[in-house]
């Protein structure tokens, strides 16, 4: 028997609107990706077809820039920086924007990597964002109506910030595959992530199957993290994910991230622990989770969250 070819289940944001049916519709469909897949395919049709072409260029015009510009880019926040130049993962190079949404940021971001500017760069990422934190923002409203916590909707709606990433893999120069990022789930609370016409991102579904994330110009991938799980005291599922390069292309991804805020305390409502339902983790702070994650003994873990503090 040959293997079936899965494929992430799509769903389609373009007429969604709170209060009508097609929200209460597209909002099961949502629940369902969630609890089985972790993540979904979403078709948004908000960023205008010039923005999405305008991306992938400045993409590759930020990673061409000499690497001790890149270096200038800091953050205290291990991966919301630079990163690149590593042993343990030689195809990858990556780039943050901290709090992405906050006035000037994306500029400032920008006239530290172009000391002369670069409009069409800041304009094209700032488009980007403020687009996508619309259906990042869809995404979670639906989620907390169909966990029926609508209660905490406003709290968990302010609980969060926004960091920009940008990824460059570089093409391993042979038809052996390589990592271009390792497995693992993410952390926050959601990932929307945008691909080039390289492939390589990977999902892993609860089978234990690598479904292999297709790009696609008209779509994004939706991708719930950790903290979102926790949240949820485990309604949702969170899918481990890598990147898998083959080949000379290099690709090119960004990503928008929803982040807790530091000193917000993650706990689950008490209206989704019960009996069937046990708390899963203690509350907890993200930030200082991950400083836990990135210490020597985090790194070790495949689920550092449950180690940190798995109820
Ligand atoms: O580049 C990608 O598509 C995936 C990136 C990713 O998983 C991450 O940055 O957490
Ligand atoms: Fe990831």
């Amino acid at each position: 028997m040959g293997s079936q070819t899965i494929k992430l289940p799509t769903i389609d944001f373009s007429e969604v609107k709170q209060g009508t049916h097609t929200w209460e519709l597209v909002k099961s469909q949502v629940r369902q990706a969630l609890e089985e897949y972790g993540c979904f395919e979403a078709l948004f049709d908000k960023i205008p077809k010039g923005t999405r072409k305008a991306i992938f260029d400045a993409l590759k015009e930020l990673f061409d820039l000499p690497l001790q510009i890149k270096l200038k880019n800091r953050s205290n926040k291990p991966y919301h920086g630079y990163v690149g130049q590593l042993a343990s993962l030689p195809l990858y190079e990556s780039l943050g924007i901290d709090n992405a949404l906050a006035l000037g940021k994306i500029e400032n971001f920008t006239n530290r990597m172009w000391p002369n500017g670069n409009p069409t760069f800041s304009e094209a990422i700032q488009s980007f964002s403020k687009q996508l934190s619309e259906l990042d923002q869809i995404v979670r409203r639906m989620t907390i109506e169909s966990l029926g916590v609508e209660k905490y909707m406003d709290e968990h709606m302010e609980s969060t910030d926004y960091l920009v990433r940008m990824q460059k893999y570089d093409g391993p120069q042979t038809n052996e595959t390589k990592f271009g990022l390792t497995s693992h789930t993410d952390l926050n609370i959601v990932t929307i992530l945008y691909q080039s016409e390289v492939t390589g991102l990977e999902v892993l579904t609860k089978d234990g199957q690598w479904i292999t994330v297709e790009p696609s110009h008209d779509s994004f991938i939706v991708m719930i993290g950790d903290s979102f799980l926790a949240w949820s005291n485990g309604r949702l599922h969170s899918a481990f994910h890598r990147v898998m390069m083959t080949g000379n292309e290099a690709r090119y991804s960004i990503g928008l991230f929803s982040i807790p805020k530091a000193g917000y305390i993650i706990k689950a409502p008490e209206e989704l622990v019960d009996e069937e339902h046990p708390l899963l983790f203690k509350p907890f702070d993200h930030v200082q989770f991950l400083d836990f994650y990135y210490s020597e003994a985090g790194r070790k873990l495949q689920f550092a969250l449950q180690a940190y503090c798995g109820a």
